[in-house]
């Protein structure tokens, strides 16, 4: 996925008209957005199908997919034909329920993000125990796309030397949650950003500081 500025937009606003005008905002600048339950169950799956045509950018679809294996093919299918060009999926459920949203993500020609690690202080008591195992079975799945946190920056580092140089690694948690975009670079291909820009007077202005600190 080539994400522009590399700066992925979360998109965690509860309206499509909200929605509409912060990505119109920012649409010179950013070329994929997070779209996740707040939108999704707010406004339906069609806030997806709105935001792709509207905007032609990358949509990745934020549902930190973790059921068992028949009823994620159920929500990955439905999520691609919604529009989704991606689905993040938990890897902590095991390879049988990442298996079943490869398996859709390959008949619709999408992708699969694995998340490994979350970034909020929570995810040490158990998320953080088991996350370098679960890069090491997106690894073994051939899996190339991850999550992996911008707040903890060693986790990330770990992260990336199990999924090697040529996985694609998102990583959330600058701004907000005290991620910075440039430090998490060093070992992710892009940061995801929502109440950074989403809740900023003026988001586009903050885009475009992100992106002259990344080119520092
Ligand atoms: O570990 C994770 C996984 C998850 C994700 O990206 O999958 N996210 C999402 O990234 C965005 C950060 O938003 P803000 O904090 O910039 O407003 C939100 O949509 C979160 O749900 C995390 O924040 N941490």
């Amino acid at each position: 996925m080539e994400v522009k500025n590399k700066i992925i937009l979360a998109l965690d606003v509860n309206t499509m008209e909200s929605a509409m005008k912060i990505a119109g905002k920012v649409s010179d600048y950013i070329n994929t957005i997070k779209i996740g339950y707040p939108l999704a169950l707010a406004e339906g799956l069609e806030s997806i199908t709105q935001i792709k045509e509207e905007f032609d950018c990358n949509v990745i679809a934020d549902f930190k997919v973790a059921d068992i294996p028949e009823t994620n093919s159920k929500i990955a299918d439905l999520t691609f034909n919604a529009g989704a060009d991606a689905v993040i999926v938990h890897g902590f459920v095991g390879n049988d329920s990442v298996e079943a949203c490869l398996e859709s993500a390959e008949d619709h020609g999408k992708d699969v993000f694995l998340l490994t690690e979350m970034s909020h202080p929570g995810a040490s008591r158990f998320l953080k125990g088991v996350s370098e195992d679960i890069a090491a079975m997106g690894v073994e799945m051939g899996i190339k796309n991850y999550v992996a946190p911008a707040t903890k920056l060693d986790r990330l580092e770990k992260i990336r030397n199990i999924v090697g140089n040529d996985s694609f690694i998102i990583s959330p948690g600058v701004g907000a949650q005290g991620g910075d975009a440039a430090k998490t670079l060093r070992f992710a291909d892009a940061v995801i950003v929502g109440r950074s820009i989403y809740l900023a007077e003026d988001p586009e202005n903050v885009v475009k500081s992100i992106i002259d600190g990344i080119k520092l």
